[in-house]
């Protein structure tokens, strides 16, 4: 659907985009970045709205230098400001851009009507948006970028400015607009925990640079774990440290404390056990009984892609150190708001 290659954006004293190269498929995909990061930047480029310093971007096999125009009437795009008349209503509005799109007359009103409703405004619609709260206008804004009926949407950074449910609402949407209506979506945010649950597949990028690209399976599944809180006893008075010890010896992969750890009652009574196979409850199980201790709690557990980074930025971090090159990018992790996304 996307493809960059080496794509820089270069202004007099910033580079906001540093020789970028993704190839993103088909689905719901989050560009995760800080602030300045260089998303807004991508996605001007990818509209053909703004010309690259150097390389090479397609979207929907579209040269974005050549073809601009056929690009902008494929992909709808949601701008992060906000940048509604404040006194015309949600109907004039979207009807007008639907008709900018090209739709004759009454396929205009119809497709305002349906997508209106979809994104969730109903009597409000006829109101002047000046009134409306943050919510229904990011809705607005959701609305006129679906209207033409887009193969793709880029949606600049939906949720700023909701509260929490407000953004759950949103998030739910923009998953929908995928399911429902098979259109894909590159979403952008600042908060990885928010893109977690939305998204198949996460980019991520600091400083205008590609800092990883995978699927969000990828970053959560391949590193399942057990937690397990087990009571102390008079023969183990340190039951955790007890069983970590027996859990090593039977060949377990286990580590207690530190990151992950977070929304546990007794973060140091909970031991992290890889979760290699099935087999490993029963070893832990057995585990727990030959030493007569009290299972608490034995959960699986993903971790966010937020730990994923972290850990990957300790390692990278590390590995900077040893060699002498601390430098700038190496290993910063996107600087982005936490796990949870509130
Ligand atoms: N027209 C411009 N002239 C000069 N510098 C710019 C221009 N547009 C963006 N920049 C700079 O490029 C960098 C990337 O900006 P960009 O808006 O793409 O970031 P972003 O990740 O979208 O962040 P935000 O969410 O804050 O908009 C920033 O340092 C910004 O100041």
């Amino acid at each position: 659907m996307i493809v960059t290659e080496s794509l820089s954006k270069r202004y007099p004293r910033v580079t906001a985009l540093d020789r970028l190269s993704v190839d993103i498929a088909p689905g719901v995909t989050g560009l995760v970045g800080a602030n300045g990061a260089g998303k807004s930047t991508l996605i001007k480029i990818l509209l053909g709205l703004a010309p690259a310093t150097e390389g090479t971007a397609h979207v929907l096999g579209l040269d974005v230098t050549k073809d601009g125009g056929t690009i902008r009437e494929r992909v709808g795009y949601m701008p992060e400001h906000d940048c509604l008349p404040p006194d015309v209503s949600a109907t004039e509005f979207v009807v007008h851009m639907a008709r900018m799109s090209g739709l004759p007359p009454t396929a205009a009103r119809e497709r305002t009507a349906d997508t209106l409703r979809h994104v969730g405004l109903y009597e409000e619609r006829y109101r002047p948006i000046g009134g409306y709260s943050t919510g229904m206008k990011q809705r607005v804004k959701l609305a006129q970028a679906l209207v033409h009926d887009p193969q793709l949407v880029f949606l600049d950074e939906p949720t700023n400015g909701l509260d929490p449910v407000g953004r759950d609402e949103m998030l739910g949407l923009i998953r929908r607009v995928h399911t429902d209506f098979g259109i894909s979506v590159l979403v952008t945010s600042h908060l990885l925990g928010e893109l977690e649950r939305t998204c198949d597949h996460v980019v991520v990028i600091d400083g205008g640079k590609l800092l990883r690209s995978s699927s969000t399976d990828e970053f959560t599944k391949a590193t399942a774990s057990l937690a397990v809180e087990v009571t102390d006893t008079d023969a183990h008075p340190d039951g955790t440290e007890a069983l970590r010890a027996a859990l090593a010896a039977a060949g377990a992969v286990v580590s207690a404390g530190g990151p992950g750890t977070e929304g546990f009652a007794s973060p140091g009574h909970v031991l992290f056990v890889e979760a290699a196979g099935e087999q490993i409850y029963d070893v832990v199980r057995d585990t727990v009984a030959g030493l007569g201790l009290g299972l608490v709690r034995m959960e699986q557990r993903r971790h966010q892609i937020a730990e994923v980074f972290r850990d990957a930025d300790a390692r990278t971090g590390a590995q900077a150190e040893g060699s002498g090159t601390a430098g700038q990018d190496a290993g910063r992790p996107a600087p982005v708001g936490g796990g949870n996304g509130a």
